[in-house]
């Protein structure tokens, strides 16, 4: 009489402990989101994965020209472009085991050359990541001063010089052969005089 009813009662909480613990498994590991779920990015992972992600998208999406950047140069407000990447080092100025008036110098410019000309170790390289808040529009970058300057150098120095030079370079024998002309007719005048 009384043996049906226990053995249904005991039925009845292993499978209430059954269920329990499979929401519980459930709760600790979701059922994938197939609109998430890629072979590169599992569910298990995708906290760390979408964080990483996100700080790199979220950067990335951001895309400067040339001249806001440019115009970020002071202590307050202090932006660097190192490989078509921009960073906000303001809070890194006072920080910067250079210092901080190079990364002041180095703003409102592309800073790649100071930045690479100093062999900046790994752990600096990885540093710059904290800083990092976006691209520049290539487009919209100046290009480097150095080639201007040469250009106009060259042209404009070399040219003047060349062209005074050639010139002298016929009347200096003219005038040479000219005066021993005349001494020579003013020796034989002489002569015949006497
Ligand atoms: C976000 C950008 C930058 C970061 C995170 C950074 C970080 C660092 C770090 C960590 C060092 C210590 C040495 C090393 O580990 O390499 C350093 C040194 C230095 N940095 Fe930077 N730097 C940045 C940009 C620049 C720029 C644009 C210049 C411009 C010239 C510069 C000039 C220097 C100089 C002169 C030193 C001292 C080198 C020495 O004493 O040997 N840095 N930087």
């Amino acid at each position: 009489m009384s043996v049906g009813a226990p053995g249904q009662r005991l039925i009845g909480q292993t499978t209430a402990k059954l269920t329990d613990s499979k929401n519980l498994f459930k709760s600790i590991f979701p059922p994938p989101d197939p609109t998430r779920w890629s072979s590169s990015n599992s569910p298990i992972f995708t906290p760390l994965t979408s964080s990483l992600t996100f700080e790199e998208m979220d950067c990335g999406e951001k895309v400067f020209v040339f001249e806001e950047l440019a115009k970020r140069k002071e202590r307050d407000d202090c932006w660097l472009l190192i490989s078509g990447k921009v960073y906000d080092v303001t809070q890194f100025l006072e920080d910067h085991p250079g210092g901080d008036e190079v990364l002041l110098a180095a703003s409102g410019k592309d800073a790649t050359q100071d930045f690479e000309d100093v062999g900046h170790s790994d752990d600096a390289r990885n540093m710059m990541k904290k800083y990092y808040i976006g691209e520049v529009d290539s487009a919209t970058v100046p290009p480097p001063n150095k080639i201007k300057p040469q250009t106009y150098s060259v042209t404009q120095k070399d040219d003047e010089p060349g062209f005074l030079f050639k010139i002298l370079q016929f009347l200096v024998p003219l005038l040479i052969l000219g005066l021993a002309f005349g001494f020579q007719l003013l020796g034989k005048k002489e002569k015949t005089e006497a």
